[in-house]
Formats: C-alpha cells, sequence, structure tokens
C-alpha cells in the first residue's frame, strides 16, 4: 500500500527556498488537499467496514459504552439530580407500585446485547377482580444502569441495593424482585420539572400499556348481583372480522380518538365513555365484533344479562363494580324492556345441518328473512329494572363514577328501539352489520384459505351482489371442506340455491299482485254494474 505523504500545506511552504517560487507552493497545497481527501475517504471506508464486519453485539455495545461515558464524564460539572424508586417502603412492608412500573418499563428498553449481566423476574399482572397472570421480565442487576432518552433528554436509570434489614426479604412483593433493591433516576438538574412532570408519567403510562397488553381478557357475567368472570380468548379481530372496509376503519379510528382523549373529556365535562349501538340481521357479526373491540383495546367484557337482574338497585350495584378499561355489553336490547318485545328474543337463526350436502330446509326463509316476531313464543324473564334506570347510569349522574368505558348495545331490530335510545349523543356510533358483500367475502377466504384470488370468485362475485347471505351463513359453508376448490363450490352451489328461491318468491308475489289487482278491477267493475 501507498504510504501517504504526513507534511502539513504549512511545512511545505516553509521548506522552500524563496527561489523556488509561488509555483512550488501551490504544488504543496494541492498535494496536503489530495492527502486530505484520502485521508476521508479512507474513514468513510473504515466505517463502512466496520458496519458490514461487527457484529450488531458489538456495535450495540459500543454505542451503549459511549452513552454511559456521556453520562458518566461528559457532562462537566453540571449539577445531577436523583429520584429514588424503592422496591418497599420500609414503613409496613407495603408493595410501591412505582417500582414495578419503572421495572415493567425499563425491561422495555434494556439491550440484552449490551449487558453483561442481567436478571430475569417475573411480576404478576393483577386484575381487579383479584386473578392474574405471571410475566416474565428481563430485569438490571444491582450495579447495573442504562440510558433512556426522551424528548432529546438523557435520564439514566441504575439499579441498586440498599442496606436493610434481612427479614423483609421476600416479602409479600409478588414481583420477584430483592425488596432492599432500588432503582434510581437520574438527570441533569436543569430537567427536573420535565422528568417529574413528563419523563414519569410516560413511564407510568407506557408501563400501563404493557400491563393491558400483557393481561389475559376475561369476560364477565352478572349472578344476581355480582359478576363472575372467565378468562375469554374469542379469537376474532378486525383482521378476521368481514365488513365493509371503510365502515370497519372507522370503527378503530374512533376506538384511538376515545382512546386518546382523557383530557379532552375532562375539559368538555363529560364522562370518559363511548357508545355503540350494532344492529342488523342475526349473523353478521355483531358479537364478533364486539370481541374484535375487546381484543383491540384489551378490555375486559361485562356481558349484562338484564333478564338476571331484577332491581334498579341490583343494576346500580352491577355498574358500579365495573372497573374502568372495561367494556360493558348488553345483547339484544330491544328485547329487555317490554314482554312483548322480549318475545323476539328467542327467535334466532336455526342450527346449521352438519353434512357436506345442501340443507334442502336451509334457507332465507328458515333464518335471516324470517328473523322479525313469531306468535306463540315464550317471553323472557320479566324485570323490575327500567330503560331510564339503565340510562341513568349510561348518561345520568351515576355515569362519571367511573371512566375509559365502552357501552355496546346489539340488536337485530334498530326500528323497534325506544327512540331514548336512539337520541342525538346516547350511543355516539350506530354501526350497521349487513349481509356479506364482497370485500367481505374475500376476508373470510382469507381467513379460511389464505387465499386472495380464485377462480369460482367472478361466479361468488356475481351471486353475493344478487342474494341476501350473512357472513356466517357464507361461513359456514366454507368450514364444509378444507379444500378450497370443494368449500368454493359448495358455496356457489347455495348461493344459487339462494337466488332461485328469491327469484320463485318474487315471481309468486309478483302473480299475487296481479291476482289482486284483477280481483279488485272485477269488484270494481261489479259495483259500476
Ligand atoms: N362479519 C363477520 N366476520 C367474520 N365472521 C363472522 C361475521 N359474521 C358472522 N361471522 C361468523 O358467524 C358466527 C356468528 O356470528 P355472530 O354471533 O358474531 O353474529 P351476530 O350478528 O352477533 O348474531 P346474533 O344477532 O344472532 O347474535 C361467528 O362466530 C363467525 O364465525
Amino acid at each position: 500500500m501507498e504510504h501517504l505523504p504526513l507534511t502539513s500545506p504549512a511545512t511545505a511552504a516553509a521548506s522552500l527556498s524563496p527561489s523556488q517560487g509561488a509555483g512550488k507552493v501551490l504544488d504543496a497545497y494541492k498535494t496536503a488537499l489530495a492527502t486530505a481527501a484520502s485521508a476521508a475517504a479512507y474513514a468513510v471506508m473504515a466505517r463502512s467496514m466496520a458496519r458490514e464486519l461487527l457484529p450488531d453485539e458489538l456495535r450495540a455495545a459500543a454505542r451503549w459504552c459511549a452513552a454511559a461515558a456521556r453520562a458518566r464524564f461528559g457532562r462537566g460539572d453540571k449539577e445531577r439530580h436523583t429520584v429514588v424508586i424503592r422496591h418497599q417502603f420500609d414503613a409496613g412492608y407495603s408493595e410501591n407500585h412505582l417500582f414495578d412500573a419503572a421495572r415493567a418499563y425499563l425491561a422495555t428498553r434494556i439491550d440484552p446485547r449490551a449487558m453483561r449481566r442481567l436478571c430475569l423476574a417475573r411480576s404478576r399482572t393483577k386484575e381487579p377482580d383479584g386473578s392474574g397472570r405471571w410475566n416474565t421480565l428481563l430485569c438490571m442487576e444491582p450495579g447495573g444502569s442504562t440510558v433512556d432518552v426522551f424528548d432529546g433528554v438523557e435520564f439514566t436509570w441504575a439499579c441498586v441495593e440498599t442496606g436493610g434489614d434481612d427479614k423483609k426479604k421476600g416479602g409479600k412483593g409478588g414481583g420477584g424482585g430483592n425488596p432492599r433493591e432500588s432503582l434510581e433516576l437520574s438527570f441533569d438538574a436543569e430537567h427536573t420539572d420535565m422528568a417529574l412532570e413528563r419523563y414519569v408519567p410516560f413511564v407510568m403510562s407506557t408501563a400501563e400499556q404493557l400491563q393491558l397488553r400483557d393481561r389475559a381478557l376475561r369476560i364477565f357475567m352478572n349472578e344476581g348481583r355480582s359478576w363472575h368472570g372467565i378468562n375469554h380468548h374469542h379469537p376474532a379481530t378486525f383482521e378476521t372480522l368481514a365488513m365493509d372496509p371503510a365502515l370497519k376503519q372507522s370503527v378503530v379510528d374512533d376506538l384511538d380518538r376515545f382512546l386518546k382523549r382523557r383530557d379532552y373529556y375532562r375539559r368538555i365535562g363529560k364522562a370518559w365513555k363511548r357508545g355503540y349501538l350494532l344492529y342488523g340481521p342475526p349473523g353478521t357479526g355483531k358479537s364478533s365484533l364486539v370481541a374484535a373491540m375487546a381484543n383491540y383495546l384489551r378490555f375486559n367484557l361485562y356481558d349484562l344479562d338484564l333478564s338476571e337482574v331484577r332491581l334498579n338497585s341490583a343494576l346500580q350495584k352491577l355498574l358500579i363494580h365495573m372497573p374502568n378499561k372495561s367494556m360493558l355489553v348488553i345483547e339484544d336490547i330491544d328485547c329487555c324492556f317490554d314482554d312483548a318485545a322480549a318475545s323476539r328474543k328467542a327467535v334466532k337463526a336455526p342450527e346449521l345441518v352438519d353434512d357436506l350436502g345442501m340443507d334442502p330446509d336451509y334457507t332465507s326463509d328458515s333464518s335471516d328473512d324470517n328473523w322479525a316476531q313469531q306468535p306463540g313464543v315464550a317471553p323472557t324473564k320479566t324485570k323490575g329494572i327500567t330503560l331510564s334506570g339503565l340510562l341513568n347510569f349510561i348518561d345520568g349522574l351515576w355515569s362519571t363514577c367511573g371512566e375509559e368505558r365502552i357501552i355496546v348495545f346489539t340488536t337485530n331490530y334498530k326500528d323497534r328501539l325506544d327512540p331514548a335510545l336512539l337520541r342525538p349523543g346516547r350511543m355516539d356510533m350506530h354501526v350497521y352489520m349487513g349481509y356479506c358483500g364482497w370485500e367481505a367475502f374475500k376476508t373470510l377466504a382469507r381467513n379460511y384459505f389464505l387465499v386472495d384470488d380464485h377462480k369460482m370468485f367472478p361466479e361468488i362475485k356475481e351471486l353475493l351482489s344478487a342474494v341476501e347471505a350473512t357472513p356466517a351463513e357464507v361461513s359456514e359453508m366454507l368450514l364444509r371442506s378444507e379444500d378450497v376448490d370443494v368449500a368454493l363450490r359448495i358455496l356457489a352451489e347455495f348461493l344459487r340455491e339462494k337466488r332461485r328461491r328469491t327469484r320463485k318468491e318474487t315471481e309468486g308475489r309478483e302473480t299475487e299482485d296481479k291476482k289482486d289487482a284483477a280481483e279488485d278491477k272485477e269488484e270494481v267493475a261489479e259495483k259500476d254494474v
């Protein structure tokens, strides 16, 4: 390799005799400039080679060392402040939830490749009803430290072991850490306000979000005056939900907006809650949408069966005991407040047959088209509660006894609802869950067979535009075979059959109408005679 001349332009100029003239001085400067350019090029090359050749771990470690060095030595004589967050308070062994939250937050910030010693701890996510589940966290060992950057400001976290009474070890801090451990948060004194007013709240809210994300969802049902919960694993998500994409997006956007608006609701003096009315024929996905919303928000579901509640006072008790970040669901709300309406509740789409052939009785007659009230069906239990009792909680003074609540009513008969439920501002968003359209079908086909296209799609598209089939019916047909060709053939046959029957009915109705018109004409003619 050729060695680069190390002479600086100034030295080169001084070593020249006056007779050598200005030309040589210029040459010396040119050489020096070329040298500097080559050195810069070598530096760039070396950096990119390092990027290529050094493993991630080494580069992460180098970055961490640089940050730590800056944190320790690079601040000159800047005053530092430190906030100590103890694992347990000395008096009474009570737990410090701030410690658990900070530790959960740091688990997402620690770069395991940059630390030689780490520890794993178990922490228990607690639910308001006392249940919970264990999570594993990556934590710093006493003596470890890490740097976090928030809004361009560096915050240094250190884990330290403080002296203390050995009896406190393994106290009731279920978080799995040593009770004498503390976390220390240090920062430049000039950032004290930012640390306490913005950074610590940010750490807390991030930890809360993480806890929500990790918790097992539960569904609660009312029994008497109390709730009983079980784990809830409904797989519906917005991705798997078959519905109009624009409508789906508007629901997601609405939920996102709601979550961000705590201060807004406070400012305008309204309870932080949002109501959704889901309506549409049976089998169009209202319950699936409820599950998708709960999964998306990571909120527990409180499925209120009003037929089990006899008094407004019992309803009050149930609703007061719903924690924040929860979703209240009342299905078939049209059936809840009078016996006549209650009789409609029992009319549901019949079970679908299970064999691979078509069920001749399973037609639009026997499901969606016939979901109107049928006489002689036993009403559900009557209750001592009233719609106004319920609305008092949802809208009235009681509505402020909790926050971050979602309330969902579902109905197959929006037109039969009490106008009090429909007045503006009561249910914030009305969502119509309709028959299976082309976009909804594509979602189902993707869910069931991971296909985005198929030779039968054009025919199915045309059939779906001609008949009213619910997503539940389409799903049922797709479930009948694991072979996409067979399943789509079955679906197409089902839709064709539906179309035949619809046409026959329409023709029948037209013939009837013509007959009635002819009879009317005859009657008029007879009267005239
Ligand atoms: N929009 C949809 N997207 C995906 N699957 C759906 C959809 N609608 C219905 N299904 C399928 O049909 C089944 C029944 O649907 P779901 O119970 O959500 O309908 P619903 O409108 O709540 O009916 P009901 O009014 O009878 O309570 C679901 O478990 C799901 O498999």
